[in-house]
């Protein structure tokens, strides 16, 4: 295996640069009483167990923390080994204190390593406080050391400089739907989020490949077969690499064991900048694909 990679965010600690398990999306249970899934438990011990860091994508509100802390108790990996990113979606706690003390409780462990607020849609009718007020609480997480690092989730520029006014702690990352076929989920976020030195993590990398995407042909997936023959990798790789090489750290996730496996083999081989270019370029002109917060962004396809 190749090396692993990892991104330094801007506090100058280390983030493991490829997310193999989240933990939401076909993962995701409606409510506290759906029933316990056990092959999501084998998915992420299965991801445990293979080497370097673990990085694992979580939130409140997909109610899959029993699993999650079934395999946490169930896996050998020391605590240092794995990075676990958490979420705050104001769906079942009122505060993000009462949700993080809630999730390491229900989690077994004593901090977690990222935690973000999953949305910006914060306001004095729900949840009773703004988003700077929301923000504010979350540095006092990060102040008492249960969150080793702080961002945001599905933040467009308004709401990033909302934040950016008030913080005392400025957030490290802004987790939001990235594709080639989607490279701003709202409008210019990928360049201000490289200006501002805030690392952009991409859920739904692989919307090329998904039944969304419609009839898989044409340029940009000719282009795609080709560099899979190339690098003797397959499509799925070859997108997480390129969301890897436009500086975005990819969050994956699949019910496969081999898919997980081979989400680590990204590492090791590398795009030329032209293949990066081309990809990006084709891509823009294909329509847009967006999966997820629809209804609050798909007026910007
Ligand atoms: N902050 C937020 O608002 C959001 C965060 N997220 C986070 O991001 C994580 C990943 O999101 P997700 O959209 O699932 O990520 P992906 O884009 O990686 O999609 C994963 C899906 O793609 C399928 N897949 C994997 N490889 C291929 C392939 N080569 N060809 C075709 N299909 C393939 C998998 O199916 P199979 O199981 O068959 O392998 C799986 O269903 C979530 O679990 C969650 O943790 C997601 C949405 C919103």
């Amino acid at each position: 295996m190749s090396a692993q990679k990892f991104f330094t965010l801007s506090n100058g600690n280390k983030i493991p640069a490829i997310s193999i398990i989240g933990t939401g999306t076909q993962w995701y249970k409606g409510g506290a009483d759906s029933p316990f899934n056990k092959n999501l438990v084998e998915q992420i011990k299965f991801a445990l167990s293979l080497p370097g860091v673990t990085h694992v994508d979580a939130a409140e509100n997909y109610r899959t923390y029993p699993e999650l802390s079934q395999a946490l108790k169930e896996s050998t990996k020391p605590r240092d080994q794995i990075w676990i990113t958490d979420k705050f979606s104001k769906v079942i706690h009122k505060t993000p204190k009462d949700a993080l003390n809630d999730s390491l409780k229900q989690l077994g462990i004593d901090y977690v390593d990222l935690y973000l607020l999953h949305d910006p849609f914060y306001s004095k009718e729900n949840p009773g406080y703004d988003v700077q007020q929301a923000w504010k609480y979350v540095e006092e997480l990060y102040k008492a050391g249960l969150a080793k690092n702080i961002g945001v989730s599905n933040f467009a520029v308004e709401d990033l400089k909302k934040i950016l006014e008030i913080a005392e702690i400025k957030p490290v990352i802004n987790q939001i739907e990235y594709s080639a076929f989607l490279q701003n989920q709202t409008p210019g976020i990928y360049e201000f989020a490289k200006e501002n030195n805030i690392l952009l993590e991409a859920y739904a990398p692989l919307g090329p490949l998904s039944n969304a995407a419609g009839e898989q042909s044409g340029e940009f997936y000719d282009l795609l077969s080709s560099l899979s023959k190339k690098y003797n990798h397959d499509k799925g790789l070859i997108l997480l690499r390129w969301v890897y090489q436009t500086g975005v750290l990819p969050i994956t996730t699949s019910s496969k064991q081999e898919r997980i496996e081979t989400a680590t083999k990204v590492w090791e081989f590398e795009l030329t900048n032209d293949e990066v270019e081309k990809l990006s370029k084709l891509g823009n002109e294909h329509a847009t694909v967006r999966q997820y917060w629809k209804p609050q962004y798909d007026q910007y396809n």
